[in-house]
Parts: structure tokens; C-alpha cells; sequence
């Protein structure tokens, strides 16, 4: 596949759809970049919070600004009693995304933006809700716990490890989800950063643009993927009953989740840095089963079909090792691409005319109206 890649065809594929100044995604060069900074240097040395800064402010802050910035961040994390009841009411086997989708929606009915000039503030209470709608709602219907929202935990990160497991969590931990959470912030014109686009170019209020947002992510084909792979590789318990398992997926022409990309051509840069911290988290908790058979389903994809592993598939096993319910990976990107659909969204509105394509029409020729009783 990779050699053969071609960008046309349906699904809008390699068509140009507007103008971003937000990222790069497989260019020459850099795979992925930042507003001009390569996402691997990025996840290496920044914190969640600069990268969210720097995708919503504009530039990297200063030591400054990272300290008002997080501390504005951790003064928001609290939710209202309002959502707090909703979230109550929403029972244990609900979707999380489902969960995350109500919380932002709910959360727009009762701190609605009532004016474009208040956008960056509104994403700064999103950003720093986010883990305690998700948290909230876990613990209450899983555990029966009423949790504090508010914890002590200087990032995002490790604030949303805190909320879910109810302990501090460790350093190495921390910084997994500070990686992690940079991975999946931007991503140019994506399936749900186009959803939030869309929204936006109506002139619609940002909770809606992002609660679109969070149900184009849903989908398995796009941010649902994480979960799907954690599901076919917890089937599996050896690397060789992996290698059978998947070509019998492939001859079956089912598709394997984790694998391939709708732009890259044979490799997505964000998963040689997940999976070196997916190794590293197999290592901390003497894991011998899941990293090897993602490495033989890794292997086999790449032999048989050329197809490469996506951000998502290393971080199914990643996620998994820091204790993390598979049902709550998909809730833990919408915690990071928040910060790139907000950005689309300013820079929509800031250059804006409603998005409208035409289609191809495909229907029968016009023909005569047949009145009900006549048919
Ligand atoms: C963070 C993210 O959202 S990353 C994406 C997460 N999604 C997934 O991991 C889901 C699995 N992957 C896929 O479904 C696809 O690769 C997508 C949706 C990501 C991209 O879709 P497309 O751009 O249509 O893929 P592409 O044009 O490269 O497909 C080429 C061929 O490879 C096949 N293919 C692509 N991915 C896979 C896969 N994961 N498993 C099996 N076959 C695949 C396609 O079916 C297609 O075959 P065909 O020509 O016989 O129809
Ligand atoms: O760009 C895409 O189509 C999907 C993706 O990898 C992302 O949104 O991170």
C-alpha cells in the first residue's frame, strides 16, 4: 500500500478544504508538526500545558506565562453541581464518549458562550473539566464514589490519573500522559477537527463545534480505534497465536484496528514515540504477552499487507499499563484534541465563510409528482 497511495477519490481524499496555520500532517520533513515545531521534539521536552499554549495562544508561553497558564488551568477543574447530577444520571454502561459528549453539551447550557471575544476562555474550563466529566461519571457509576474534582496534581495528566485511581500517581506515569496527550492534540483536517470546522463556519457556539466534534471521534475508523485494538489484542495470549489471529482477520478482509491512515503513506511519526513508552510501561510491570503480541500483529501487518501501526495501536497497550479502562481511551483523546478542534475553530471563525460543498447527483431523472391514492 505504501508505494500505491494515492490521495483522490471519495471521502473528499487530497482535496484542499481551507487554510490552516496549525499543522502539518505528512509532509516531506517532519511527519507531524505544531505550528512549526516537530511533534517528536515536542513530546520529548514540552508539557501538555506548553503545547496547548502554543496551539491556542499562538507561541510556546514563557516560564511566565506556563505558570499563570497552568494555574488558571487548575483553578477551572471543578464542575458544577448542575453537571454533577447529570453525570449521575447516566448509567454505568453508557458509552464514556456518549458520557464526555452530554458532560460538553450540559456544560453549554449552563456556561454558554455568549460571545466569540470569551472562545479562549471557554476552552481553558473545557480543557480543565474534561478529566473530572470523565472521572466523575466513571467513579460514580463504577464505584458508587462521589469524587472531589479537584486535586492537587500540577498537569492535566496527571490530575486525570489522580481523579481515576484515587492516588498520586508516579513520575513515569505522569509523563506517559503528558506524551500521550501531546500525541493526539492537532491533526490538521481530521474527521472531527472538519466536524468542528463545519460547526464553526455556521457560526455556532463552541460547545456545539465541540460536542460535534466528540461524536465524529467516536468512531471506531477514527479516535474509537484505540479501544478496538485493545480488544483484538487482549484476544490474543502468545505472539504466534497473534500472527494466526491476524491472518485470519485478513483473509476474512476484516479490518484491523490501529493499522493504516488516510494521509500518511507508510509510517505515522506518533508511533515510534508511543510505542518506545508502551516498551518502557511493558518493562515497569513485567508484561510478557501484550507488547509482544502487538509487535507480531505489528510484524504480520507490515509483511502481509504493508500496513502501518497508527497512533492508536501502541496506545491501547500503553494506556492499559498504567491500569486505565479500556472504555476510557477514546474519553482521553477528546481531553487533548480539544485543544486542536478549538484552534480550528478560532481560525474559522477568523477567516470565515460556511463550508458547503456540492455533491454529484446520482438520483433518478425529475419526474411527475403521483398523488398518495394513485401509487
Ligand atoms: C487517530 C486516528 O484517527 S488514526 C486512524 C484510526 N483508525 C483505525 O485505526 C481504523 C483502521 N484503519 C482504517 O480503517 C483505515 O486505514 C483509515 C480509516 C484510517 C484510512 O482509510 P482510507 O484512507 O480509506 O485507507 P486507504 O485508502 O489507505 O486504504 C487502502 C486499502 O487498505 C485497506 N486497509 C486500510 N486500513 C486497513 C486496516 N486497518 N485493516 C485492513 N485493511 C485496511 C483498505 O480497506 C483499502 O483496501 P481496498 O483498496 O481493498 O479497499
Ligand atoms: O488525521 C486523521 O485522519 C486521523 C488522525 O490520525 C488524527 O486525527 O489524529
Amino acid at each position: 500500500m505504501a508505494e500505491a497511495k494515492v490521495l483522490s477519490g471519495a471521502g473528499l481524499r487530497g482535496q484542499v478544504a481551507g487554510q490552516t496555520a496549525l499543522s502539518t500532517v505528512g509532509q516531506s520533513g517532519a511527519g507531524l508538526t505544531y505550528r512549526g515545531y516537530d511533534v517528536r521534539d515536542l513530546a520529548a521536552d514540552a508539557q501538555f500545558e506548553e503545547v496547548a499554549y502554543l496551539l491556542l495562544y499562538g507561541e510556546l508561553p514563557t516560564k511566565a506565562q506556563l505558570a499563570a497558564y497552568t494555574e488558571k488551568l487548575s483553578k477551572l477543574r471543578d464542575l458544577p453541581q448542575a453537571l454533577k447530577e447529570v453525570l449521575e444520571r447516566i448509567p454505568a454502561d453508557a458509552h464514556p464518549m456518549d458520557v464526555m459528549r452530554t458532560g460538553c453539551s450540559f456544560l453549554g447550557n449552563i456556561e454558554p458562550e455568549s460571545d466569540f471575544s470569551e472562545q479562549h476562555d471557554k476552552t481553558d474550563r473545557l480543557l480543565a473539566a474534561f478529566p473530572a466529566i470523565m472521572c466523575y461519571w466513571y467513579r460514580f457509576s463504577h464505584d458508587g464514589k462521589r469524587i472531589n474534582c479537584v486535586t492537587d496534581e500540577a498537569c492535566i495528566g496527571g490530575h486525570f490519573l489522580h481523579l481515576l485511581h484515587d492516588k498520586k500517581p508516579s513520575e513515569l506515569h505522569v509523563k506517559v500522559m503528558n506524551v500521550s496527550l501531546i500525541l493526539y492534540a492537532e491533526h490538521e483536517f481530521n474527521a472531527s477537527t472538519f466536524t468542528a470546522r463545519v460547526c464553526a463556519s455556521t457560526l455556532s457556539d463552541l460547545y456545539s463545534c465541540i460536542t460535534a466534534a466528540i461524536g465524529s471521534l467516536r468512531g471506531p475508523l477514527h479516535g474509537g480505534a484505540n479501544e478496538a485494538a485493545m480488544e483484538m489484542i487482549e484476544r490474543f495470549s502468545s505472539p504466534e497465536e497473534a500472527v494466526e489471529g491476524t491472518l485470519g482477520m485478513l483473509a476474512r478482509k476484516d479490518k484491523i484496528m490501529g493499522f493504516g491512515h488516510a494521509i500518511y503513506k507508510d509510517n505515522d511519526p506518533r508511533n515510534e514515540v508511543i510505542k518506545a513508552w508502551s516498551k518502557k510501561l511493558a518493562d515497569e510491570v513485567g508484561d510478557t504477552v501484550l507488547f509482544p503480541v502487538s509487535e507480531a500483529i505489528d510484524k504480520t501487518m507490515w509483511e502481509q499487507k504493508k500496513l502501518f501501526p497508527n497512533a492508536d495501536f501502541y496506545h491501547a497497550s500503553t494506556y492499559h499499563f498504567m491500569g486505565i479502562p479500556t472504555k476510557l481511551f477514546t474519553p482521553i483523546f477528546v481531553c487533548s484534541r480539544l485543544t486542536g478542534w478549538a484552534a480550528h475553530v478560532f481560525e474559522q471563525r477568523a477567516n470565515n465563510r460556511i463550508i458547503r460543498p456540492s455533491a454529484e447527483y446520482v438520483g433518478v431523472e425529475q419526474r411527475k409528482f403521483v398523488p398518495i391514492e394513485q401509487r
